[in-house]
């Protein structure tokens, strides 16, 4: 299964990334069993739910070599892990207010291999750096989000879509969206993967 529904979606992928995709289901089961980093009951779904999950971003934006990329309440490591493996010539700063979380993140990039991706136990409102990008999943509301990384972004960029935020979410958002008062692209992964778990899953960009 594992890898599987990865090539299903990402044919591309080589031999080195299909191992560190499969390396995910053992890192993550052990990591875990000891650290609550995703919901225990799916841990048999990690590849649909949060790693496929985390691609969905992916399917949107391909982010060009050298671009830098922040992940704001990484968690364990979603959706920046999954992203790092996909772009291996991506910066992935990834940030968690809980210090255990970041110590997860650290030990399966170190063990995964992954020079691209930093792990800091910090709040994201107190990160100083620039970014191209600001990725996130299942943190907050979009109206508090905003503010935390509005000044993060780095002017140019060679990306497709200009440098802004892609956030994750699901549901209906029509309420969310209004509070936030922002103008966003909405990016339905249900165009994108066929399992029902993404009938309502969106990426919603914001313009940094
Ligand atoms: C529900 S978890 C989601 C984790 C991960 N993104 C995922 O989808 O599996 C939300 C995470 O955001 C972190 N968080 C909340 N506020 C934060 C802040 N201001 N700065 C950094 N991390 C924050 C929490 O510690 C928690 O780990």
């Amino acid at each position: 299964m594992t890898s599987d529904l990865l090539l299903k979606y990402f044919p591309d992928i080589t031999p080195q990334q299909q191992e560190q995709f499969a390396r995910l289901q053992e890192l993550y089961t052990f990591w875990n069993s000891q650290i609550n980093v995703i919901s225990r009951k799916d841990i048999d779904l990690l590849y649909e739910r949060h790693v496929l999950h985390s691609l969905g971003i992916a399917k949107v934006m391909g982010f060009v070599p050298g671009s830098n990329v922040l992940d704001v309440g990484t968690g364990g490591g979603f959706p920046g892990i999954p992203l790092a493996i996909l772009f291996p010539d991506t910066n992935f700063h990834l940030v968690d207010s809980i210090g255990k979380k970041i110590k997860v993140v650290n030990e399966v990039a170190s063990a995964l291999g992954l020079p691209n991706v930093k792990g800091t136990h910090a709040r994201a409102e107190d990160i100083k750096e620039k970014f191209d990008f600001v990725v996130s999943r299942a943190v907050t509301q979009l109206k508090d989000f905003y503010p935390w990384v509005k000044g993060k972004f780095s002017k140019t960029s060679n990306n497709k879509l200009p440098n802004g935020i892609l956030y994750l979410k699901g549901g209906d958002l029509t309420q969310e969206i209004a509070d936030a008062g922002l103008t966003v692209q909405q990016y339905h992964l249900k165009d994108y993967f066929e399992e029902e778990f993404f009938e309502t899953k969106q990426v919603i960009y914001v313009k940094g």
